[in-house]
């Protein structure tokens, strides 16, 4: 059995009045990520550790921000894309383990509910999929509420 692993970072800009997309659950809050795609930055994270672990590129090599077809589009359908991807190359998804960098609202209610929405859309079983949160203590884009950030790491194994 050959295993590898791969990381993930992604970072959206925080405006307010704007639907605020996390795990593919709506986090209430009076702003929100934006992007061209839903702008879910945990979803993107974990689509670019399972693309880096499959040496497969990025997400936005496969999702381009200039194609209309992901304008609005849920980033889980992305990730379901990506595990297809990385399954025609021979690999299967271990599990994910997910950072998520923001100063508000707390999360930590919305946890189950994003893992539900991830595992389902990664063909994972929940257990198998991380989130965690913290703030930024104030300090930066993050402390300002300017901006969310995540990071991800995936575990993905094949027969030789
Ligand atoms: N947006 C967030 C940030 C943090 N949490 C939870 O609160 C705990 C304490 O965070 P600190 O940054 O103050 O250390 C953290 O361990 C998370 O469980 C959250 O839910 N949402
Ligand atoms: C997902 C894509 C495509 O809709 O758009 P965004 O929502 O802007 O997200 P980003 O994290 O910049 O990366 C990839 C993009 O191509």
């Amino acid at each position: 059995m050959k295993i590898k692993v791969g990381f993930g970072f992604d970072v959206h800009q925080l405006k307010e009045d704007h639907p605020f997309m996390l795990g593919g659950v709506q986090v209430a809050h009076h702003s929100g990520a934006f992007g061209h795609s839903d702008a879910d930055v945990l979803v993107h994270a974990i689509c670019d550790a399972l693309l880096g672990a499959a040496n497969l590129g990025d997400i936005g090599h496969h999702f381009p921000n200039t194609d209309e077809r992901w304008r609005g589009i849920s980033s889980l359908v992305l990730l379901t894309e990506c595990v297809r991807l990385l399954n025609d190359k021979g690999w299967t998804l271990g599990n994910v383990d997910a950072m998520l960098c923001l100063e508000a609202p707390k999360i930590k209610p919305y946890i189950p509910q994003m893992k539900e929405h991830i595992a389902k859309a990664a063909g994972l079983s929940v257990d198998d999929v991380s989130i965690k949160a913290t703030t930024n203590e104030t300090m930066g884009f993050v402390g300002r509420q300017e901006g969310v950030v995540a990071y991800a790491v995936c575990l993905i194994e094949r027969n030789q």
